[in-house]
């Protein structure tokens, strides 16, 4: 297996219910796997403590049988929506010179066709272009080294219909013939279909729906669960689901998961709008 995880649990504070709960997975190498979750689920989280970026003390992560945060594997790619908020790529730098200060040179070829294929224009300054520009710009810098294991969290959002389809095609193709795992988590599902090899349910930090393979065997093995279904008509299903799921909850006066569980609610309206109160 590529990626294994085994019963990770993860809260980002002390006095918080998990965002992720006794999640286990595995991913076999050239799997292409999309999960689904509504706003919450923990797919975020999950796609951070696999690159890394989270010490986690419960559970075992492992990529290529190496522990991501204290043997960090090499050849794992993460790329995230955050990257587009940091001043340093948002500051007066010619895409070509910054391509080359983060090594394009090293992949040319990889470089060339990811600029022709998210038609990046090498003269554009980085402080000057559109969001979905500079998502190109990152897409290209993150994808042009080749990597075993790539995580995306929704980095396709602001591309415009064609180069998300492009890069969707180029991605698939990649995985195919390089035998990459790519484990994608995003709410886009229109154009999708073909693309991932199975599909997950995250909900309320955990993983509901373990990845299940995608598109559904046709003929008499036909998927009982899918049924002939598109990925968008399972996804709409199972987002109705978990919110049935936490509407039933609220109703009996439990929460699933938030911050506020201890929390008493001041009865005089005076000191509620105080707390709400920014301005100091
Ligand atoms: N830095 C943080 N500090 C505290 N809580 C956090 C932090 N990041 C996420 N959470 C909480 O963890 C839970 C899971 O969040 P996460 O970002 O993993 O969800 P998600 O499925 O990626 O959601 P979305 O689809 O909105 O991106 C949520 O309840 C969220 O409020």
């Amino acid at each position: 297996m590529s990626v294994v995880i085994n019963a990770l649990s993860y809260a980002h504070a002390a006095n918080v219910l998990p965002a992720l709960d006794t999640v286990s997975l595995a991913l076999p190498p050239g799997s292409r796997t999309v999960i689904v979750g509504s706003n919450g689920a923990g797919k975020s989280t999950l796609l951070q403590i696999l690159a890394g970026r989270r010490l986690v003390s419960t559970g075992d992560v492992r990529i290529k049988d190496r522990d991501v945060f204290r043997d960090s594997p090499p050849g794992v790619t993460f790329l995230g929506t955050e990257w587009a908020m940091n001043p340093v790529v948002r500051g007066d730098i010619v895409v070509s010179h910054f391509l080359d200060s983060v090594g394009g040179y090293r992949y040319k070829e990889r470089r060339d066709q990811l600029i022709d294929l998210l038609d990046v224009d090498l003269e554009w300054r980085m402080h000057q272009i559109s969001d979905g520009e500079r998502r190109r710009v990152q897409l290209v810098f993150g994808l042009m080294a080749p990597y075993d294991v790539l995580l995306l969290d929704e980095v396709t959002v602001d591309l415009d219909v064609l180069v998300r389809d492009d890069l969707l095609r180029f991605l698939k193709r990649d995985s195919e013939t390089r035998g990459a795992t790519i484990l994608y988590a995003t709410h886009i599902f229109d154009g999708l279909n073909y693309f991932p090899t199975q599909i997950a349910h995250m909900a309320f930090g955990r993983l509901v729906t373990p990845p299940t393979q995608w598109p559904p065997a046709a003929g008499p093995e036909l998927n009982a669960e899918f049924g002939s279904s598109t990925l968008y008509s399972v996804a709409l299903q199972w987002l109705k689901e978990d919110r049935e799921h936490r509407r039933e909850l609220e109703k009996n006066g439990r929460r699933e998961r938030g911050a506020r569980r201890n929390e008493t609610v001041p009865s005089d309206s005076e000191t509620f709008y105080k707390k709400y109160d920014y301005s100091h």
